[in-house]
Parts: C-alpha cells; structure tokens; sequence
C-alpha cells in the first residue's frame, strides 16, 4: 500500500522536475546497461501524455570514479528508449542550465548534468539541510513540482533526493510506486503459503542482516554464491576461503566468522546449503562436486545440479519468492545454471515474485527471461537490500511527508 502521492494526483501541463536514477555500469567511458532507462521512459511516456514540460535530474558514478562521467550518452540512449528527442544541458543549476529551462514548453523533455558535479549534492545530511543547498534553491522555483522515480536511489539522503521535496509539491513517479509496492510487500504481505528467499551473491554484509531481520516472513533461505561458501565454512567444509589469487572470501570470514556460525545454529532450520558446488577443470569446463569429502582447490563459481534441482522444487513450492544475489557467476554461461534453474522454475511457478539486486536482477535480460512471468524484476541494489532489511529510504521518507 503506498502512502505516498503519485503521478496520478498531478494536474496536466505542469513544469516537472524529475529525479530518475540511470546510473548504470560504464566500461573505458561507455554506459554498458539500459534496464534503468527502460524503465524510466515508461514514467517519462505517462508524463508526455499529460502534456508536462519535463527536466529530469540524474547521477552518473561517484567523483574520483572512471564511471564518474558526463549524462550527455544517457540523454540518447533515454531518447531512444522514449521515442522522443531529449535534449542534453551540459550543465545543472547554471546559467546555461537555466536559459535552457526556461525554453522548456509541453511535451520537451531535457536532460540535465550529472547532478552529483553539484557541490552540495552529496554529502549525506537531513533533508532540511539539503533544502538550502544552491542545487535545490536555484531549481525548486523553476517548476511547479517534483517526481521522485529515483527508487534505486532512494536510500540515499541527497540534495536531488530529498531536498526538493522539502520546498516543493512532491509525487512518486511510477519506478518508485512499483518498486516500493513489490519490495515492502515482504513485510506487508500475508502470504498463502511459503515464503522463499535465494539468497546469494558475494556480500555476507549484505546477507546476515537480511537472515536476521526477515526470521519471520521468510520460511527457506536457499544460499549460494559467495555468501553459501561462507556458511558452508561455517558449517565446517574445507571450502569459503581464497584460492587461485581470488579476494572474496578470506576478508569477509576474519570479519563475520562470528555472525556466520551464530546465524547457522540459530536458523539452522530455515537455511539451506548447496550440497554440490561446480568449478572450471583444467580444459576449462565445468566440473560438479559434492560436498563429501570437498576440497578447494579452484574458485566454485556455481552451486551444482543437485543444489540447482533442491532450491527450484522449494521455489515451485512457494507462495512468494524473493531473490537476492545469484547462486553463482551467471555472467559466464558455464557458471549460469544454478541461477538460471531456480529463475526458470521461480518464473513458471504461480507464486509472487521479486527478482532484485543491481547485477543479479541482469539474469533475466541476459537469459531471455520474460519480465511479465515475474511479479516485479527491481533494478535496484543498495536500496533493494535496506528495504527488505525494513530500514528506512530517505527518499520514501520525504515523499511520505507531503501527505
Ligand atoms: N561463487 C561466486 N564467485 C564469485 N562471484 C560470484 C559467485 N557467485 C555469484 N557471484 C557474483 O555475484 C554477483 C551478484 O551478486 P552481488 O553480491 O553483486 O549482489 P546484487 O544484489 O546482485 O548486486 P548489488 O548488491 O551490487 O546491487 C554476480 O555478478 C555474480 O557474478
Ligand atoms: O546504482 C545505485 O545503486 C544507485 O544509483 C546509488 O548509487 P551510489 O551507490 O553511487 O550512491
């Protein structure tokens, strides 16, 4: 249930400035990934056919980053996307940003500058603070209101997030309505049935706070990834540390070994470990292993059959299923099956579904998945993760506010 307004509630042929997120994976200055445009354009396509004048703000990477760069490749790629000509300021809250502004008519749509070239956008401050940054009080007079469609990043407590709000009438664009309704539904829905959640990737962070957190709604954690390694340590196999120059495992043990082992006795009920493990022989193919008598030699990259088998038949069995992190290295097609078994089965089961975490909900563009056999595939990462965890989004908090 949203307590929020929407998109819905605004009367036609506004000025809107809208807050989307299209920070997206970018190889020697290129975007690499266009889920989050895609998504976008469907709020931008609802907001041309009320005959808005719209100036979206977005973020690209992090200063000192190389995917710190320019939007000027997003306008066109949203373009695309939308069907419709966006044009690019190269700049935010200036003066050439401004003229261009004050150009805008019904139906324009303009992009402007990475907004985290602002000085105040960044630093994580309360919402009265960012309201009074140069970014907010040089833009919010521009418009009539503000669309909040920036979900993915709305964990975050930035100028062009919840600053505008503060000062301005306020509205969830359809990305943040859609991915907040499946998302909380984790903790706002009565499922009939069993709630599964596959639980995998490279983050134990990420992972032990969810176990511990959701104890109550969810019935079966199926663990892979990393994060499965790591209880399968715990658990007491020769497997979940670094081999062949890998630096994902030992770090992360020194630092929860403690978490793991207490999570493991506590729920032991409820977690289920892979019982085979698959890895790259010396010719380079993929080789299964079960757990008796397992020694690491090789980095596992994926659970094996047997597991793959297991946690599809628990997802088959479920009323809801959320995934977060994939059961192994997807992106490599010798390394996709764990994954891609359970997904299959999660999207012909006739069950409530949430495929989320920035790379891993990419398994199903990658493997031709259709989107509609799913309840909702987030594109959100960091935000997916506080708000199954039941932690506060800032930028849900401020549009809460305005009702
Ligand atoms: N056994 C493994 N070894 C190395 N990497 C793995 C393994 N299993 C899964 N991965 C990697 O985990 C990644 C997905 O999990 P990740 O921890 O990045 O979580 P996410 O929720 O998808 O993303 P984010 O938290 O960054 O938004 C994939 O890119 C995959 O290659
Ligand atoms: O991609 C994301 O998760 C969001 O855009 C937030 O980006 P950030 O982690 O750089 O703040």
């Amino acid at each position: 249930m949203t307590t929020f307004r929407t998109i819905d509630d605004i009367e036609r042929d506004r000025r809107l400035l809208v807050r989307i997120d299209v920070n997206a994976a970018v190889e020697d200055g290129t975007v690499q990934d266009s889920r989050r445009f895609a998504r976008h354009a469907e709020t931008i396509q609802e907001l041309l056919a009320d005959d808005h004048a719209i100036a979206l703000l977005a973020h690209q990477g992090r200063p000192g980053r190389d995917t710190f760069v320019s939007l000027e490749q997003h306008a066109e790629i949203l373009a695309g996307h939308l069907d419709h000509r966006v044009e690019f300021v190269p700049d935010t809250d200036g003066d050439d940003a401004l003229a261009a502004i004050d150009d805008l008519e019904s139906g324009d749509v303009l992009l402007l500058e990475n907004v985290r070239m602002c000085d105040g956008e960044l630093p994580e401050e309360d919402p009265d603070t960012k309201a009074e940054t140069d970014l907010v009080r040089t833009l919010a007079p521009e418009f009539d209101a503000y669309v909040g469609d920036a979900y993915s990043a709305a964990h975050r407590s930035h100028a062009s997030i919840v600053g505008f709000p503060r000062v301005m009438d306020a509205y969830a664009g359809r990305v943040m309505e859609q991915e907040y309704t499946a998302i909380t539904a984790i903790r706002e829905r009565e499922f009939d049935g069993p709630v599964t959640m596959v639980l995998g990737g490279t983050k134990a962070e990420d992972s032990i706070p969810i176990i511990e957190r959701l104890d109550d709604t969810v019935d079966r954690f199926c663990l892979g990834g990393v994060v499965g390694e790591l209880f399968l340590r715990a658990d007491g196999h020769d497997v979940g540390y670094d081999v062949a120059g890998t630096s994902r495992f030992d770090h992360q043990w020194e630092t929860y070994r403690d978490d793991l082992e207490r999570i493991l006795a506590a729920y032991r009920d409820e977690l289920f470990l892979p019982t085979d493990l698959a890895d790259e022989d010396d010719d380079g193919k993929r080789r299964e292993q079960t757990l008796d008598g397992i020694r690491k030699t090789h980095p596992f990259l994926d659970v094996g059959s047997e597991t793959a088998d297991r946690y599809a038949a628990l997802a088959s069995d479920s009323a809801a299923v959320f995934v977060k992190g994939s059961l192994g290295v997807f992106e490599d097609e010798r390394f996709a099956d764990g994954t891609v078994t359970v997904v299959s089965a999660i999207a012909e089961a006739d069950c409530f579904s949430v495929v989320g975490g920035g790379d891993t909900a990419r398994v199903v563009e990658l493997y031709g998945f259709d989107e509609e056999d799913f309840s909702r595939v987030s594109i959100a990462g960091g935000a997916y993760v506080r708000a199954l965890t039941g932690e506060p989004l800032a930028g849900i908090d401020v549009l809460e506010g305005q009702h």
